[in-house]
This record gives structure tokens, sequence and C-alpha cells, in this order.
């Protein structure tokens, strides 16, 4: 049993040690909110918001979470008693999914401690080793591009993924692949494309990419079922998977073949664990897409991706590819391409929280 007395809002800024450019926008530091919560023993629990403070990867943005936590997902958990952490009554609150896991994660930390036990096998994680790839985003010029790749295989990354839009596509990927004829990589569009350059995308065939992430809008499953249709390269979809629903119409529709999961896209681990379970009944592969997440999105993350289903490297790799300083310790690290999760209980990483913006609810 869990009894939930207080929330914490930890609110500050990270920049991120390198600026990151999609084919949208470009990221040069987060805006990071980390949910404390204190239950009767006096244990804390720790979750994090991925979102970002504009809506341009979904519709939520930062402050869209603090005001949502505050208003309505605290009350519905404010003092309440939990034998587990699938009991709390979310479903009545629509969609604000990176609300949600800031606050389900938290008490899934809580509920690991208080097993003793590691989240990732609290779970049915049945390792705690995870390859990790890296995610390299659009570069002012090719050479840096190219650098940045060696860098990261020189680091030990088992796989790269390459932002990509028009223009910054097909040129892009000859060079890479005559520098790098044996790296697995795959692209991401983040939705750069319409169903008008279909005859441009089938020549992505050429390039054996192990996978295009979300080339078509972040709503249109159609489309990708008629691009999926033309294409050898399997599509992933990112933006488009929010829930079980949109899951099962990807399926469906044979809109792609592998799915991108991340918690905070999916309301959390509960979601998250019917999804990798549905995918992986339906022969549909998954994987940890990354979010820039800080210590704490990034071990729940990793967590996630011990799952047997997650079956390619995950984004979110070494602490230090990000910050300058984590705000877990042991900070993440990469060996031999995989992060080793430590066998401690909950997310298995002591918390230390720069100064910041404290909301306490009681
Ligand atoms: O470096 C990483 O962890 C992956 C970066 C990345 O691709 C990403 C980062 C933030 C939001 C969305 C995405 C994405 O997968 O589209
Ligand atoms: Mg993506």
């Amino acid at each position: 049993m869990i009894t939930i007395e207080k929330c914490i809002i930890h609110r500050f800024k990270m920049p991120l040690k390198h600026p990151f450019t999609n084919s949208s926008t470009t990221i040069t530091e987060k805006d990071i909110i980390i949910t404390e919560l204190i239950d009767r023993e006096g244990r804390s629990g720790f979750g994090e918001s991925v979102a970002f403070d504009a809506p341009w990867y979904t519709e939520e943005t930062t402050d869209t979470v603090a005001v949502m936590i505050e208003n309505h997902l605290w009350p519905l958990i404010r003092h309440r008693t939990f034998s587990h952490p699938a009991d709390i009554p979310f479903h009545t609150v629509h969609r604000n999914h990176m609300a949600k896991t800031a606050i389900e994660g938290a008490v899934w930390d809580l509920y690991a401690k208080q097993q003793q036990q590691p989240l990732y096998k609290i779970i049915g994680g049945q390792t705690n080793t995870i390859p990790v790839g890296a995610a390299i985003g659009l570069q002012p010029s090719d050479g840096l591009l190219l650098t940045k790749m060696e860098q990261a295989i020189r680091e030990g990354y088992q796989r790269i993924k390459l932002k990509i839009k028009p223009g910054h596509d097909l040129t892009l990927l000859e060079k890479v692949r005559s520098h790098f004829p044996d790296v697995q990589i795959m692209v991401d569009a983040n939705s750069a494309y319409t169903l008008h350059d279909i005859d441009h995308l089938k020549k992505f065939d050429d390039y054996n990419l192990m996978m295009i992430e979300q080339p078509l809008a972040h709503n249109d499953f159609v489309d990708h079922a008629r691009l999926q249709e033309q294409l050898q390269t399997p599509i992933c979809l990112d933006e488009s998977i929010h829930t079980m629903a949109d899951v099962q119409t990807a399926i469906q529709l044979k809109s792609c073949q592998i799915i991108s999961m991340k918690l905070g896209k999916v309301g959390g681990f509960t979601n998250a664990m019917r999804i990798h379970d549905y995918c992986q009944q339906h022969d549909i592969p998954v994987w940890c897409g990354g979010m820039f997440e800080a210590g704490v999105g990034r071990a729940q993350s990793l967590a996630l991706a011990t799952l047997p289903n997650f079956q390619y490297p995950a984004d979110p790799g070494a602490s230090a590819r990000y910050w300058r300083q984590d705000i877990i310790t042991p900070e993440v690290k990469v060996e031999n391409g995989c992060v080793t999760l430590p066998d401690q209980p909950g997310i298995g990483y002591q918390v230390q929280l720069p100064k910041s913006d404290q909301k306490v609810l009681t």
C-alpha cells in the first residue's frame, strides 16, 4: 500500500551541451519538471515531465503540464492509498499524457522502492543491460555530420539516427553511406514530408536503413499506410502514437512496421506495458525513443526498454551526451554500446536537483 501525502513540483532549466536541430525546431535548453511524491513513510518517488516549452512535438508544454498536475491530477491522488500504480485513476482526464507520466512514474518509483526492487524488475524487464544508439541533429555541414557520426561510433553507440528534412536527405545519405557502408543507420523526419513526396521517399530504399521514423503528419495513419505499401524500408511511427487505439489503427491499416515508444507520449508505464504486450502479440517490434530527458526520465525510459519486445537500440544514452551535469548519481554511462542499470531499488539512482522553483502541494 502506498499513501501519497505530498507532491513537490521542481522546475528548472538545463542547457543542452550542444544545440539540437530537427526538421521543425532547434533546442538549446530544456525546461525540466521533476515531480517528487512523498508517501506516508516519508519515502520520495520521482517522475519527470518530458514536455518542451513549446508544442512542436505534441500539444503539451511545460506550462500545460504544471497546470494539469496542480489543478487536475494531484487532486485525484492527494492523500489517497493505492495498492498498485496501475490503480491511479487518471482515466477521467483526457490525454495530457506527459503530465500524467510525471506523476505516474513517481508512483512506480515509490512502489518499487517499497518492494525494495529495481523498477526494471518490477515491470518485468529481463535484463539490466540496454543497447543504445545515438541521434544526431541536422548539421550546418555534411563534414560536421560525418565527424559527429565518427565520434558516436567511437563511443560505442550501436546505431546512428539522423534527422532529415526535404533538401537534407538523399545527398546526405549518399555521403554518409559511402563513409560508413556497414553502420546501422535510421532516419527521423519528424513529419517533414507529405504523400506527394512518395517517389522521392522510395529512393530511401537504396540506403539500407533500419527504419524511417515519422515521415508524414502526426495524425495521418492512412497516408503512412499508402507510403509503407510502396516502401521496402520499415516505417516507424513516433508522433502518431499516444494510445492503444493509435497502435491498433496503425497495425490494422499497416501504417508502420515498427513503433517508437516513449513513456511521456503514452501516459506512463501502465499504458506503455499494455502497448508493448499488444505489439509483441502482433509481431510489431518497439524501441525506446528519447526526449532529451534529465536523469529521472532517462532512468525510467531505460527501465522500460528492458522489456523483451524492445528490439532496437534505445535513444536515451549517456548523460554526458546531453548534459554538463545530470541530476542523478551515478550519471548514465555507455559501455560497449550499452547502458547497465544499477540493481538498486526504484529508478536505481540518487536524485540531486539543482536550485529550482518549487511548488509544494499538500
Ligand atoms: O537524442 C535523443 O534522445 C533523440 C532525440 C529525438 O529524436 C527527439 C528528441 C526530442 C523530441 C523528439 C525526438 C524524436 O524522436 O522525434
Ligand atoms: Mg522521432
